[in-house]
């Protein structure tokens, strides 16, 4: 972070704090940014916004995270912040994001696109599309929705051909798989403020960045709360994100993810910013201190903006096949999930776990990853996805 300041050319500098609940705004000079930054012990970092980012002066804002109505469960950092822009991973751009989900599903699809060749409609076809199914993890519930809704309408219509089977089965699918779309209605509040979890690597951070990329080709206003206060890189590389769409990123180096959300919502009402983004850190849903922890932050927020967090997004590595259940199930009994980010579909053999989850928890599909680039999010669709699965 400390690099952030040294390179921007900040002739004017707003260094806001909130603290005991109260907010501060408080002009300040570079001198007594640098002081503040270099304070061996400083509360609270940082960060970095306005757009453009880098050649223009730019607004730096320093946010002091505000003391939350409750203890905070986990994690007291001991280092101040270093958000630095060189050691995270640059986000590459993309291609093509349609053959990377066609290329990453067709790990999944071959199987079941196997069984239609050459083939005449026969018990053996049948038995081999259920395995096939299974194989691809669909999961037992969805493949046996999915094979009696085919039987039925192969034997109703007098199906002799498999390659029209095939078709059924799209038909099927589609049917199964629509009620996850959804579009994240970003006007709904100002601001619209989401909550991001999900286990260590499933990709909540490259999200995020993906995210606000999205939502500000739509011409909305962003500021992300560095709510993973466990892992320093995970600041780092969110700062990084945040540089790259130029957007503010509110940070703190000690233990309280509450705080740095409560903050970041603050910041936002008084901005007007349409959107608070708040990451968080990887957890397990056995860890049950840590799963009070986000419920704490639930709350926290709702302190700072009655009704916030209006999303609670489970961002789910599609690549994880039939853990991503339990996941959700669990994630979704502490917490209240709105929403899912399923990422990682571009190299995923397991995509036919979103059947399974749409017969067995039926949360919206908010958006899929389909590669680590800032473009390789994309609103779900269920057709385009058994497209993809199956052509
Ligand atoms: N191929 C591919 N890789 C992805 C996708 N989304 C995220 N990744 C990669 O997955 C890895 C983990 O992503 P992060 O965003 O750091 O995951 P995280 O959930 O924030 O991780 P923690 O902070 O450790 O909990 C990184 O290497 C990302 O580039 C995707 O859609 N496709």
């Amino acid at each position: 972070m400390f690099n952030f300041f040294r390179r921007k050319k900040t002739p004017e500098l707003v260094v806001e704090s909130v603290n005991d609940g109260a907010n501060e705004v408080a002009e300040k000079s570079v001198t007594d940014l640098a002081e503040i930054a270099f304070l061996p012990t400083a509360q609270l970092d940082v960060v970095e916004l306005s757009t453009p980012p880098l050649e223009e002066p730019s607004l730096l804002n320093t946010v002091e995270a505000t003391e939350t109505p409750d203890s905070v469960v986990e994690g007291e950092a001991e280092n101040p912040v270093q958000v630095s822009t060189q050691e995270a991973t640059a986000p590459t751009e993309s291609v093509g994001w349609l053959v990377r989900l066609r290329q990453g599903l067709a790990k999944t699809g071959t199987g079941i696109k196997h069984v239609f060749i050459e083939h005449k409609v026969d018990e053996a076809l049948f038995e081999q599309l259920e395995d096939a199914l299974l194989l691809a993890d669909v999961g037992v519930n969805a493949t046996a929705q999915v094979m009696e809704k085919v039987r039925a309408r192969v034997k109703k219509e007098r199906i002799d051909d498999a390659k029209n089977v095939k078709q059924v089965v799209k038909d099927v699918l589609v049917e199964i798989l629509k009620p996850l779309e959804k579009v994240l209605d970003v006007d709904a509040h100002l601001p619209l403020v989401l909550m991001i979890a999900g286990v260590n690597g499933a990709g909540k951070t490259t999200s995020i960045g993906k995210l606000t990329h999205h939502l500000q080709q739509s011409g909305k206003s962003i500021v992300l709360a560095a709510g993973d206060t466990f892992r320093a890189a995970a600041r780092e590389q969110l700062a990084v994100w945040g540089e790259r769409n130029g957007v503010t990123v509110i940070a703190q180096e000690s233990g309280d993810p509450a705080a740095v959300v409560f903050d970041a919502i603050a910041s936002a009402q008084a901005k007007k910013t349409n959107v608070v983004i708040a990451d968080t850190a990887g957890r397990l849903p056995t860890q049950l201190h840590l799963m009070d922890e986000l419920k704490k932050i639930k709350r926290v927020a709702d302190k700072s903006m009655a009704g916030a967090p209006h999303e609670v997004i489970l961002v789910l590595d599609g690549s994880i096949g039939q853990n991503a259940l339990m996941q959700v199930k669990a994630f979704d009994e502490a917490v209240g999930l709105t929403g899912l980010i399923v990422t990682k579909l571009d190299g995923s053999a397991k995509g036919g776990v979103l059947a399974a989850l749409a017969v067995d928890r039926q949360i919206p599909v908010y958006f899929i990853g389909v590669g680590e680039g800032v473009h390789d999010l994309q609103t779900f669709d269920a057709v385009e996805f058994v497209d993809a699965l199956l052509d």
